[in-house]
């Protein structure tokens, strides 16, 4: 049941309602895929590492560049469209490729606090509207 059916407009939000804004969080996923805010993350090899044939020395700094996948027509097809929809099926979540959060052991603490926050503001846009 929509959080419009069951609250009225003044109603707090709850953290089970920000758990159950599924297509929210796929609008924020998409939006930050098209629009990504943050190009790609820093990381700095601890040991001499080979990656695509490529020897990287121990001790230098990467900016793994991480903006290009979000445009990649194997991972989402026909890229440049704005398909929230398409963040509905769980798994394109979790296959490990968005990576506007970061990744790893480093990934952004704030990401959920983040969606949470952008879910909270589109549900009160989106309610409270008046023309
Ligand atoms: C849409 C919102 C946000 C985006 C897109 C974002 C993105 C990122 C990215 C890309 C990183 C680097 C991760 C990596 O190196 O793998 C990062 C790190 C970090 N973020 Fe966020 N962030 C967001 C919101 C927040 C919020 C709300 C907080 C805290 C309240 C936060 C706190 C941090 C901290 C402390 C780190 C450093 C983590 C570390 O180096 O271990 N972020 N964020």
């Amino acid at each position: 049941m929509a959080i419009r059916d069951r609250k009225k407009p003044e109603d707090p939000i709850e953290w089970n309602d920000l758990k159950s804004m599924r297509f929210t969080r796929a609008v924020i996923f998409e939006t930050s895929r098209l629009a990504t805010i943050v190009n790609g993350v820093l990381r700095k090899t601890t040991e001499e590492m080979e990656l695509n044939g490529f020897v990287i020395p121990k001790g230098w700094r990467i900016y793994v560049y991480t903006r290009e996948v979000n445009y990649d027509p194997f991972l989402y097809p026909d890229p440049l469209a704005f398909n929230p929809w398409r963040w509905m099926d769980k798994s394109l979540e979790s296959q490990g490729y968005f990576l506007i959060f970061g990744g790893g052991t480093r990934q952004c603490p704030g990401k959920e606090l983040g969606i949470a926050e952008i879910s909270t503001f589109l549900h009160y846009f989106v309610t409270r509207y008046r023309l």
